[in-house]
């Protein structure tokens, strides 16, 4: 198979979020790439491109069966089985990611929250204990997690990855505005909600504008 696009991946998520929605209405049992092309704000075509990356899906003049669509997108994406995370940083942004319920729709659930600060530790964030970093490699080795959610400060970023590393975990999604250096099998994905912001206000107002640097 191709390598598949992040966008790709990024619209499957936007896919099966309105195929749950038609599924729940239980109005149609089709729809066409058109419509559901439409309904998330791209085109026929790009749907098609999408779905293409993992097989034949749909027919011809019918469209595709939304049920049988949405089951195939949970398997592609991984929806249809629990996978566990351990978020370290149970600051503003740590505790706002627990709290969030719109993750454990999608297959995943933060299952540890992480701090150093004695205040936080065994205290509740949402339904979870805050553990103290200390035992976190412990833990993460015997609940075997994979996956993990870095929302600490800058300068503890890199050591708490590093350690995150040691007790297995294979994919982090980090918000600390720094590069990690890992062993190149670890996926990293950074995430930063102000270069969102800037590109927006950059396009809507300074899209056009070229700068000679010298
Ligand atoms: N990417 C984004 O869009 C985005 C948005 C908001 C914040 N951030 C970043 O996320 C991080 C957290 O932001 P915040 O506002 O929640 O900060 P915060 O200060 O409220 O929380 C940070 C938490 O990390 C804990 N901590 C510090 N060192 C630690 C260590 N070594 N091990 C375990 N816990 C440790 C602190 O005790 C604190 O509870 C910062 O790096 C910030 O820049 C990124």
């Amino acid at each position: 198979m191709n390598e598949v696009p992040q966008a790709t991946i990024e619209r499957l998520v936007v896919y099966y979020r309105y195929l749950k929605k038609m599924a729940e209405r239980d109005l149609e049992d089709t729809i066409s790439s058109k419509t559901l092309g439409d309904a998330v704000g791209t085109s026929a075509a790009q749907v098609r491109k999408d779905l293409s990356y993992f097989g034949e899906f749909g027919c011809k003049g019918v469209g595709y069966d939304i049920n049988s669509l949405k089951k195939c997108l949970e398997r592609i994406l991984g929806f249809n089985r629990v996978r566990e995370i351990a978020l370290v940083g149970a600051g503003n942004l740590g505790r706002a990611l627990v709290n969030y319920q719109g993750f454990k729709e999608m297959g995943m659930e933060i299952v540890e929250v992480f701090d150093c600060d004695i205040d936080k530790i065994n205290n509740r964030v949402g339904r979870l204990t805050v553990r103290s970093v200390n035992e976190m490699e412990k833990i993460i080795r015997k609940r075997n997690i994979k996956t993990a959610i870095i929302a600490v400060p800058e300068e503890e970023a890199q050591g708490v990855a590093s350690s995150l590393v040691k007790a297995g975990v294979k994919a982090i999604w980090n918000f600390a505005p720094v590069a990690l250096n890992l062993p190149s099998e670890v996926v990293i994905y950074y995430e930063d909600l102000a270069s969102s912001l800037v590109w927006l206000i950059y396009k809507s107002g300074h899209g056009n504008l070229k700068v000679n640097v010298k």
